[in-house]
């Protein structure tokens, strides 16, 4: 009997006989990745079968249990296989399943079909064929479905993985990844950049009810050591591996590692475009073994709504990650030899392949190795955690790889059997009120479903005994869950209020500290300005003295007219906390009147008031020296620089906190010096 045709998506159809069919399913605890290495001979066909992907969703539809979903692809082949003498197709292709047929006269030792289930296979071996896979279509299978998580506030994780040159680069970034064209172009963009742009767009969709915000990072892991692929390259620290650390509550995490907030697809796609060449550059500088470094881009999205509907908060990250290639790690688990060299060349990549055999031994308590490399400590959540995994598995159609696609495609069918639980990404709070919620909605169908039934027959007989209590506890139940909703979303609004209130208050906080050394950061810049033109007739201690010292809070009208006759007189006016300070910048004659003996209202003319003060000779103050002096005013202009253009990142108010601190070290120095006395007339060196 002859099985139905294989999918006629291969030069060379073949049709598999039934009765040679032998199948095996994988078991559901799988044994060791090198149990499953050689298939016997004495089967003529080996089918490999992995349990059914299930997605089940939890009864509060907040969790989502699901297995890894695993896809596979086959490029076409290349120039180099086509001229390999005797090298041709051994893939066939029939809906989910990939049938690998070797040569009759294979070296590889195997000469039995083997036949994999996947949950989608895409055919990419010919472009003329209808059931060609294009990158859209890849995109539109695999990418869409994590995006859709992504909304829903779960952590997703893509990654790609397969032998040099199988295609997982293509698959996940495109064709010239460092060529905006490219990254931009219907036919050729890969996984990543269509994933970026289909999020900005929903975001945009999104943005009349929700605050979205999107983070990006992009690092490298190559021989255990990360390198953050979007460091600013001016820092000498842009090729310094980076360190992993574990906190306590959010797992592990990377040092230093950089994270830009992006606003718009294309600052996106630049970023993206960035880190590639970053990557580019840094395989040719350091060694050929581009294919031996694993990239993650991690997006992290941000979702919140306003106060009016407590559906709130929401973050999910997304990692999108192209792995080494696995050639040398193919047959590792059984032969030692080779598992030794796996180790030396890329530990992340054997972990991960013992990770993926302990997750999928699903025994409890198993212990799996996360630790052992730093790309499984990295993806633990994504591998055996809160994400939902794909795995997309990339393979070349010709026998000359035979062993390597083997070994990818067990793998992969391995990792289909790891069952991850995602739940959603929110605070215990908003968790509860969607909880109850979900409850109201299920007791309010329930008693719509009665109260239906019960108005299609008038008669009340209708619904028995049993069936009219059931009505009477779905009522109470729904009252009190409808009270328990009440109450937390009061809950939520008070706690959304206080926390809004200490906000708003930081938020004062931080704009006064701000204001003021904006104002001292001025006084300093034209103080400064006026000593660079004419530094050796400036007493400017003096007069830097009097724009630095507090202004009086009993300033009035009165004060300001004051002030503002002193000026017009070439006098300058300056208050501390309880005295006044008028000098004449030419005799270098001073006055002080303690503002509590002020009484101006007494004069009608400011000027008769001057002329009765007791003005005494000013001595000139010492006690820090020039040098002192220079290299304190040094250090505030270094930070003053640093500080244009201000930018309203965290490290602003830092910067403000330094220039406090140095203008306070500067005015107490300038304080002894008045107190000290003799002048010091000095040149600013800016
Ligand atoms: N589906 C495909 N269609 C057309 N060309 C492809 C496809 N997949 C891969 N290629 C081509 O094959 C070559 C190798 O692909 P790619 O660089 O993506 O492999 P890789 O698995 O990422 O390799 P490595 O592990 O060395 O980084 C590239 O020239 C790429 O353009």
């Amino acid at each position: 009997m002859a099985l139905s045709p294989v999918k006629s998506c291969t030069p060379r159809t073949r049709v598999l006989s039934a009765a040679i069919l032998t199948q095996f399913s994988t078991p559901k605890a799988a044994k060791p990745l090198a149990n499953h290495i050689s298939t016997p001979e004495c089967f003529s066909n080996v089918f490999l079968e992995t349990p059914k992907g299930k997605r089940r969703a939890s009864k509060e539809k907040c969790d989502e249990e699901c297995n890894l979903r695993v896809s596979v692809r086959i490029r076409p082949m290349n120039l180099t296989e086509l001229n390999v003498v005797g090298s041709e197709d051994v893939i066939r292709v029939k809906e989910k399943q990939i049938i690998v047929c070797p040569p009759k006269n294979s070296h590889s030792g195997t000469s039995v079909d083997h036949t994999f289930n996947y949950d989608h296979v895409f055919w990419s071996v010919d472009e003329s064929s209808p059931l060609f896979a294009k990158q859209e279509d890849i995109f539109l299978t695999i990418g869409v479905p994590l995006l859709n998580s992504a909304f829903k506030g779960f952590n997703a994780c893509l990654f790609a993985y397969g032998q040099t040159g199988s295609g997982k680069s293509y698959s996940m970034m495109g064709r010239n990844i460092c060529e905006v064209s490219d990254i931009d172009s219907q036919d050729f963009a890969g996984i990543t950049p269509r994933f970026c742009k289909e999020l900005f767009k929903r975001a945009g969709e999104l943005q009349s009810e929700y605050t979205i915000s999107i983070e990006v990072s992009y690092f490298e892991i190559y021989n255990e050591k990360i390198h953050d692929l979007l460091a600013n390259p001016a820092q000498s620290s842009a090729r310094v591996p980076l360190k992993v650390r574990e906190h306590p509550t959010l797992g592990p995490y990377i040092v230093d590692l950089t994270s830009h907030t992006v606003k718009s697809y294309t600052e996106l796609r630049d970023f993206l475009i960035l880190g590639n060449k970053n990557r580019a550059v840094a395989s040719t500088a350091m060694n050929d073994f581009s294919s031996r470094s694993h990239s993650i881009f991690a997006i992290e999205i941000g979702q919140s709504k306003s106060l009016d509907d407590t559906d709130s908060c929401r973050r999910s990250k997304v990692s999108l990650v192209d792995l080494a290639g696995s050639e040398r790690l193919g047959t590792s688990l059984n032969n030692e030899e080779r598992m030794k060299q796996g180790v030396c060349i890329n530990k992340s990549l054997l972990t991960l392949g013992k990770c993926i055999s302990a997750l999928a031994e699903q025994k409890k308590n198993q212990f799996v190795p996360y630790r052992d490399s730093v790309l499984t400590w990295l993806l633990r959540e994504s591998l055996g955690g809160n994400s939902l995994t794909s795995m997309l598995a990339t393979i070349s159609p010709s026998s000359t790889h035979l062993d390597e696609t083997l070994s990818t495609l067990r793998y992969a069918c391995q990792a289909r059997t790891i069952v991850n639980r995602a739940r959603i990404n929110e605070s215990p709070h908003d968790r509860l009120i969607r909880e109850l919620r979900l409850e109201v909605e299920r007791l309010k169908a329930l008693r719509k479903d009665y109260e239906r039934r019960s108005s299609l027959s008038p008669q009340s007989e209708t619904l028995s005994f049993n069936e009219s209590s059931e009505v009477d506890d779905i009522k109470v139940k729904l009252v009190e869950t409808e009270s328990k909703l009440f109450e937390a979303q009061q809950m939520w609004e008070q706690r959304f209020m206080e926390s809004r209130q200490n906000q708003l208050k930081e938020l004062a906080e931080a704009e006064k500290c701000k204001a003021e050394l904006e104002s001292k950061v001025r006084i300093l810049r034209t103080a400064n300005q006026q000593v660079s033109l004419s530094p050796y007739k400036t007493n400017f201690l003096e007069e830097l003295e009097g724009v630095l010292t507090y202004e009086s809070e009993c300033e009035s009208d009165l004060l300001d007219s004051f002030k503002q006759c002193c000026s017009d007189q070439g006098l300058i006016c300056t208050f501390n906390s309880d005295t006044l300070k008028i000098m004449d910048p030419v005799t270098r004659k001073y006055a002080l009147v303690p503002l509590n003996n002020l009484n101006l209202q007494k004069y009608e003319n400011f000027s008769d008031y001057l002329k009765g003060l007791k003005w005494m000779n000013n001595s000139a103050p010492k006690g820090a020296t020039k040098a002192e002096i220079v290299s304190s005013m040094n250090d505030i202009f270094k930070i003053l620089g640093n500080l244009q253009p201000p930018d309203e990142d965290n490290n602003l108010s830092l910067l403000y906190a330094r220039v406090n601190k140095t203008l306070q070290k500067f005015e107490s120095a300038l304080l002894n010096n008045v107190k000290s006395s003799k002048t010091v007339t000095f040149h600013l060196d800016t």
